[in-house]
């Protein structure tokens, strides 16, 4: 039976736009219909809060019910394949290009993965590649772009660094004015060719293609429930599921089908579609990752995870798209609508500590300012007798710079990082992994000899960096070393993007502040306690997520992520369900002694 829909409508009284507000089962969507983009998209940083009252007027959708709402409940309205080979889904419009480069892998917090997408620029591949690189931060274990001309979807990526996968000849095999772009790091699904997004899809409509920054808590029950009903997967990331539960979605048109998909996933999401007449940008309910909207002066509508992409390519930033926030971007304009209704947002609070650059604007605030302020508090709350101040680069800069200026000490550059070691310098081995700090950071003997040191870092997560960087000042002829952290103590694994290890693995849940110091070798170390952090944010502080400091999920995940010294190679097998065996069949086998394990 044909699900009925049930659908409020809300418009805005607004000069050349308008705005309405709709309820499709569960779910309600703020419609944001725009004749004049301009108009529009004039806001400067919009905040959560910053949606306007609405006006009801009915409105039918595909010929179901109307129903109208009351406006005032709404007006505090809150504000993450690149088609492969292997991808086996009918794809008859799609052209595709794989890139190989060397993969690494570590065990430090990955950076987020970044995305983008340009609406109507004749460079828009080109384009997407520069953003590419702006977000390189953000994920190095793979690249792609995905284009769309004249109904044909053309894709490029590969496995490695943006500079890696494209050059000319590459970024000539896309064609098109819009495209959407990725950097890549894993939550789900290992580091393989296969699961560098973006993914394209042929469904009974046309084709469409995703990029995700972010992590699905339900995705492996969503995924044994698709593949109840026949789905067959191609890869093992989280991303996946969407593009299925578009496929299988019974609404139309396809924004409602968009809509329908978010219905049922839990946790981080933002995410960009490309379809062959239609750009689709969405962010979670809770907004935990960031995504931001821009234009060029040639009217092109660019989205991107961080506002250095648009400084980069010469877009104007407009606004953030809103925690909840469906924008579709086609011939006809803009339209906005929301998931669901007022919610306070959970932005997460990494992404200001560690993960964004230091120019980018993430969540309405600047991320410098945010850092600064951290080493500013450090320096406050945790002072100590010094003759220097260094930070750990690069992520530890702008709070050591902070803490020098409010103490009144010298910053100097004591550790000289080489860019020729990634940000995520991997290595299998822990043997070996331990050069790899040596490898990236070099000790300044003429800053450090004699001298009584602060050493600033964004976090401490296993606490490798730290007692090597210890090591290697104290090596240096430091007579003191004193480390400074600008965040709390990691305490609990993030489930919404970042792939931090398991609880297990974090030095802060296993040691107290004094225990780190002594298994560091510092001579003091301090930590900025989280209530000072969310006494910085102000007003703001509820709408950030801290659950990597105090174990608090805003979404519970459905799962405990494994310890990663017992995670099983099987994932990236093809190889049916990646949801645990819990049934009879499961306890036989254990019995048996057999080797399956639950994760
Ligand atoms: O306690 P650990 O497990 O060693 O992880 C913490 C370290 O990892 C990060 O550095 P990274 O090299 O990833 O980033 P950066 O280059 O931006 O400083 C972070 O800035 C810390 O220095
Ligand atoms: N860091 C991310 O945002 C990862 C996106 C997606 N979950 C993946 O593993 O590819």
């Amino acid at each position: 039976m044909k699900r009925q829909k049930k659908v409020f409508v809300f418009k805005y009284q607004y000069p050349s736009s308008s705005f309405f507000f709709i309820s499709c089962s569960s779910v309600f969507l703020l419609i944001m219909a725009a004749s004049n983009l301009s108009t529009l998209c004039s806001s400067s940083h919009s905040k959560p809060s910053s949606f306007p009252l609405f006006n009801t007027q009915s409105f039918s959708v595909n010929s179901n019910t109307v129903f109208l709402n009351n406006t005032n409940s709404f007006q505090t309205l809150l504000s993450h394949s690149t088609h492969n080979p292997r991808y086996t889904l009918p794809l008859p419009c799609t052209k595709t290009t794989n890139t190989f480069a060397s993969v690494n892998d570590d065990e430090k917090p990955r950076e987020e993965c970044g995305v983008v997408g340009i609406y109507g620029d004749p460079e828009a591949s080109r384009l997407c590649s520069l953003a590419l690189h702006a977000l390189q931060h953000r994920g190095q274990e793979g690249a792609g772009i995905v284009a769309v001309h004249d109904n044909l979807f053309h894709s490029v990526n590969g496995v490695g660094l943006v500079s890696d996968v494209f050059n000319e000849a590459k970024l000539s095999e896309l064609p098109g004015s819009c495209a959407i772009g990725h950097v890549r790091y894993s939550t789900a699904g290992h580091s393989k060719l296969v699961n560098v997004q973006p993914f394209v899809a042929g469904y009974r409509f046309g084709s469409v293609a995703v990029a995700h920054n972010g992590n699905f808590v339900n995705y492996r029950s969503l995924r044994a429930k698709l593949e109840d009903n026949g789905s067959i997967f191609n890869t093992t990331s989280d991303t996946e599921v969407v593009l299925h539960l578009i496929a299988t979605s019974k609404h139309r048109p396809f924004l409602l089908r968009v809509v329908d998909a978010c219905e049922n996933l839990k946790g981080a999401y933002s995410l960009v579609f490309l379809t062959e007449d239609k750009l689709v940008a969405v962010r979670d309910p809770f907004g935990f990752r960031p995504l931001v909207m821009g234009r060029r002066k040639n009217g092109a509508v660019v989205f991107a995870s961080e506002t250095c992409a648009l400084d980069l390519i010469d877009a104007t930033y407009e606004r953030e798209v809103n925690p909840g926030e469906v924008v579709v971007v086609d011939h006809t304009g803009i339209q906005s609508l929301c998931l669901v209704t007022h919610q306070e947002p959970k932005q997460c609070i990494f992404e200001h500590i560690y993960f964004a650059l230091p120019n980018s604007v993430v969540f309405g605030r600047s991320v410098y300012e945010s850092r600064r302020k951290f080493g500013e508090i450090l320096a406050t709350e945790s002072p100590v007798e010094c003759d220097v101040v260094i930070a750990v680069p690069d992520s530890g800069v702008v709070a050591a710079l902070g803490y020098a200026a409010k103490a009144g000490v010298p910053f100097q550059q004591g550790l000289i990082r080489s860019h020729y070691v990634g940000r995520t310098f991997i290595e299998p081995s822990q043997k070996i992994r331990d050069f790899g700090v040596k490898l990236k950071l070099s000790p300044v003997r003429g800053v450090l000899e004699g001298k009584r040191v602060v050493v600033v870092d964004d976090s401490i997560v296993r606490g490798t960096t730290s007692s090597k960087i210890v090591r290697l000042i104290k090596e240096a002829g430091a007579k003191e070393v004193h480390m400074r952290i600008a965040c709390p103590p990691i305490v609990a694994s993030c489930y919404y993007g970042v792939d931090t290890p398991s609880k297990e693995e974090l030095i802060s849940n296993r040691m107290n502040v004094e225990e780190i110091r002594k298994f560091i070798g510092s001579d003091s170390l301090a930590f900025l306690p989280l209530d000072t952090l969310k006494s910085l944010l102000e007003d703001d502080a509820p709408n950030y997520c801290y659950a990597c400091f105090s174990g608090k999920y805003p979404v519970q995940p459905d799962e405990l992520k494994p310890n990663s010294l017992n995670k099983l190679d099987w994932e990236d097998a093809f190889n049916g369900s990646l949801k645990p065996i819990e049934d009879e069949v499961w306890a036989r086998n254990q019995e048996a002694g057999n080797n399956i394990v639950s994760v």
